[in-house]
């Protein structure tokens, strides 16, 4: 918490007017190191007005580590970094910057309400308290010190202090870890919002698919380097295979031996899994071929399968247990 006051506190300045070219966040051939772990490696990465960006990679790969550069909590040991054109250690460059880190720290004597007033106090139009509580799922709780809240209403509240300045920009560490499906959903829909209403997004999270419904661009880093960059369809271009579902009474060795089948498996409830390069040539040659099918699904690649093969590629040392798509279908509550 004390990282998020004196952020705010140092937000009196108005927003820079920035020429519509130059990015929000801009960082320039970037390195950061701690002892001899480059935690970023020559990264360069811009942020332009209304992108919804999700910074996604594994566990140590170095997203923590750009936003803690980007937010002005660290100083790169190499490269440049602007925040609205700007230095942003300065408070000038975070007066737009609505951020949370990754952990969560509120304080633990003062009541929700106060809270939220008091960081609320350093902008000069504020969403109300009231509204602000509304929105979060937090009102009934609006009374109760912070250190009684649950981790997740303590990881809501942090993100409702980060939009409590109308920022121009909001910078999200993993916002949802350890929240249920239903204060998760009520969290995408506030970001959903922001973003509506002309926000600039940056956000880490190990849900991939609520990154794939919500950001219009995707940033993968591994190993300090940004490995990919690209729209939700560019990077799911990486997989091209696609899983294509049935029953049928065809033996699985005539199926495989389709054009465009990669491979194949029978489940024992009697469900072929066909895994394709082509599934709407696939379909075509079963129809062709007048093999008997009901309950057909196609299901194409997802971000997940796409971030997976990314992955294992740019590592070859990591587990590649989903590198070719074939488990894609996970439930979207799965996390990494
Ligand atoms: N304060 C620190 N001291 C030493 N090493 C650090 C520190 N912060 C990060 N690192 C190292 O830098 C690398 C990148 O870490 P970072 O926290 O940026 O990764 P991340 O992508 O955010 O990971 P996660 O998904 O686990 O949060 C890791 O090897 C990590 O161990």
């Amino acid at each position: 918490m004390t990282e998020i006051i004196q952020e705010q506190a140092d937000t009196r300045s108005a927003p820079p007017s920035l020429n519509r070219n130059t990015p929000l966040v801009s960082a320039r051939n970037v390195t950061k190191k701690f002892g001899p772990q480059f935690a970023l490696d020559r990264v360069t990465l811009e942020i332009f007005a209304g992108q919804t960006v999700g910074l996604l990679g594994p566990n140590g790969a170095g997203k923590s580590s750009m936003i803690s550069l980007l937010t002005g909590l660290r100083r790169p040991d190499a490269g440049v970094v602007e925040l609205f054109g700007r230095d942003p250690l300065t408070p000038a460059a975070r007066s737009a910057l609505g951020t949370t880190p990754q952990a969560t720290a509120v304080p633990p004597t003062l009541r929700v309400n106060e809270t939220i007033s008091l960081v609320a106090a350093h902008y000069p139009d504020p969403v109300p308290t009231a509204e602000l509580l509304e929105q979060f799922g937090l009102a009934a709780v609006a009374g109760k010190q912070c250190g009684a809240l649950s981790g997740g209403q303590q990881r809501r509240l942090m993100v409702a202090l980060a939009l409590v300045g109308r920022p121009a920009l909001v910078v999200l560490d993993e916002p949802t870890t350890g929240l249920d499906v239903e204060a998760r959903d009520l969290l995408w829909q506030q970001l959903r919002d922001y973003r509506a209403s002309g926000g600039t997004l940056l956000i880490t999270s190990h849900y991939l698919a609520e990154i794939e419904a919500l950001a219009d661009r995707i940033v993968v880093i591994d190993q300090g380097r940004i490995i990919a960059d690209g729209t939700v369809d560019e990077i799911k271009s990486h997989i091209s295979l696609s899983h294509v579902r049935l029953r049928t009474t065809v033996p699985l060795d005539s199926l495989t031996s389709l054009e465009s089948v990669v491979s194949g498996e029978l489940s024992e409830h009697g469900i072929t899994t066909l895994v394709s390069d082509d599934a709407d040539n696939l379909v075509r040659r079963l129809v062709l071929a007048k093999m008997p099918f009901s309950d057909l699904q196609v299901n194409g690649a997802t971000l997940e399968a796409a971030f997976l093969a990314l992955t294992a590629k740019n590592d070859p040392g990591r587990p590649a247990h989903d590198a070719s798509g074939t488990n894609s279908n996970r439930p979207v509550t799965q996390e990494f």
